[in-house]
């Protein structure tokens, strides 16, 4: 195997990424699957410029009810594939089980925000005054709306998520009692569980509100959550890493810049450019991943959006999922204690073996639906060639990338032997200092609620049943198909 191969496989689909596509041939699988919606929502761009967020979303949810109604009516009996036994043993992967209208992961294509690739976003979403990357702001708009929002309704939705932001004392206090020890993600889920005090859904539930009205409270506190989140993680940060003081939020500033702030880096304005580009990539990964299908499936006990996006970021902490990218860091860093920090390309071969042999996974490899390298890692590839490309930490992560996925394929296991987002993000947050492996989930988890509680509006809009999957014990398998024979 040779070690450029797999390199220049990834550096060809990345270049094909970035070539510059009309909108019209930038959609190919979003129109396969839903066209009328696609082509509904570019068209009717111009005529929403002038509407806020919840009132364009009180335009579409009846014609996406009856959208739905009429998929139901002419294909609700029809089969979308098979389900094995191997597929159930196997982590029900590839099994078609699940509605998502944000997203959509194609293996070789990569995730698509309501039709548009990383690159597209990049190139189409607002930016802040003075900046290059997209606003998550105008993200969050499109993965609601299916539209690209304007400016100004981009300025209008950080001017609301600064005016939401403050926290309850009760929740501050509970912050500042956790132990430093206490993992920021524990923390994390700790203090959103608390959040749930002030839930609009829990309490128009209990007074027995109309479920045609469900959605309205779901993005009351949709809009809370997210709003709520540089607070609380910003003091996360602050009490663990710092000096437990809690810099304040700047109404007439974005999001990414307010979170920045908080956690002390708004002075870097590649920094905060760099938050506003990974709050982006990170928000969405269609419905089946971890975190998006532990939102789903608590919030369709109708468990209002608090404890759903908090059971939602207890998947993201695990290892093989969000956490990755802390493992990353850490792994690349004793990789560095043990070869040094300019190491041949044998050598670092050498040391991805013995993680092989010693029976653990290389993080930020592979990945469960890709078959090729993750474009949120090229974006983040192509920000560090950019603005790092002399960062000697910058420079392994590229070293590994043309090492690892040969010796994955040589290893002959790995489905996708190339990087997923989690190889790259922890290297540029060290870039500008913040350097705390163990705090670095807790900003993907930041950046997923934005495409998980977008979804949770829609799934309250569109009254999704309570997800209930039928199991079996392997004995009634094995019985059930013995007696077929
Ligand atoms: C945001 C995200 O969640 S992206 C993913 C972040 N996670 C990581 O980077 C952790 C490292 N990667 C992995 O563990 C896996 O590739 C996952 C969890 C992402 C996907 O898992 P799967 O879909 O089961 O992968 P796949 O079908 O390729 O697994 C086949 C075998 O290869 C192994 N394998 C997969 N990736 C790797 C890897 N990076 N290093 C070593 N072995 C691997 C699996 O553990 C499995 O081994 P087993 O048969 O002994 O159980
Ligand atoms: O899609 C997945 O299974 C994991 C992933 O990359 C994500 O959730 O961002």
């Amino acid at each position: 195997m040779s070690f450029s191969r797999p390199l220049s496989r990834a550096s060809f689909s990345l270049s094909k990424k970035l070539t510059a596509k009309p909108l019209s041939t930038a959609l190919p699988l979003a129109r396969q699957i839903y066209p009328a919606t696609i082509t509904g929502a570019i068209r009717s761009l111009h005529a929403s410029k002038s509407k806020s967020l919840k009132e364009r979303l009180e335009e579409l949810i009846p014609l996406k009810q009856e959208e739905i109604k009429q998929v139901k009516k002419e294909h609700g009996a029809k089969s979308l594939g098979n389900v094995t036994v191997d597929m159930v043993y196997g982590g029900m992967r590839g099994i078609k089980g699940l509605i998502w209208e944000g997203s959509v992961l194609d293996p070789e294509e990569g995730i698509e925000f309501r039709g548009l690739t990383i690159p597209d976003c990049r190139k189409r979403l607002p930016a802040a005054d003075g900046g290059e990357e997209p606003l998550p702001e105008g993200l969050f708009w499109l993965l609601l709306t299916g539209e690209i929002p304007t400016k100004e309704q981009v300025d209008a939705i950080s001017a609301e998520w600064a005016a939401r932001s403050s926290i309850p004392s009760f929740v501050e206090d509970l912050i500042d009692r956790c132990p430093n020890t206490l993992h920021p993600m524990s923390q994390f889920s700790l203090a959103v569980t608390a959040l749930q005090h002030d839930s609009s859904f829990a309490k128009a539930y209990q007074s027995g509100v109309n479920k045609s009205e469900y959605w309205q409270y779901a993005y009351e506190d949709a809009m809370d959550l997210i709003s709520k989140l540089p607070a609380i993680a910003g003091r996360i940060y602050r009490n663990v890493y710092k000096d437990g003081k809690v810099p304040s939020i700047e109404m007439d500033k974005d999001y990414s810049y307010n979170l920045a702030k908080i956690l002390g880096y708004s002075e870097d304005k590649d920094f905060v450019e760099l938050l506003r580009l990974y709050l982006t990539i990170h928000s969405d990964h269609e419905g089946g991943n971890v975190s998006a299908h532990t939102m789903r499936l608590v919030g369709s006990a109708l468990s209002d959006p608090y404890i759903s996006f908090s059971a939602c970021l207890n998947g993201l902490a695990g290892p093989l999922h969000g956490l990755a990218n802390q493992e990353v860091v850490r792994w690349i860093l004793k990789m560095r204690d043990e070869i040094g920090d300019a190491p041949s390309d044998e050598t670092v071969k050498g040391y991805v073996w013995k993680t092989l042999k010693s029976g653990k996974v290389v993080p930020g490899y592979g990945h469960a639906v890709l078959r090729r390298t993750d474009p949120r890692y090229e974006a983040q590839r192509e920000f560090a060639l950019k603005r790092l490309p002399q960062d000697p930490l910058f420079k392994l992560v590229s070293q590994l990338y043309n090492i690892v996925p040969g010796v994955l394929l040589e290893h002959g296991k790995t489905r996708n032997p190339w990087p997923n987002v989690d190889a790259h993000s922890g290297v540029l947050l060290q870039h500008f200092g913040l350097v705390e492996q163990n705090y670095y989930t807790v900003l993907f988890g930041v950046s997923r609620a934005l495409g998980v509680l977008s979804q949770l509006i829609w799934d309250r809009a569109l009254g999704f049943p309570i997800e209930r999957p039928k199991s079996y014990p392997t004995e009634m398998i094995r019985k059930m198909f013995n007696e077929q024979k």
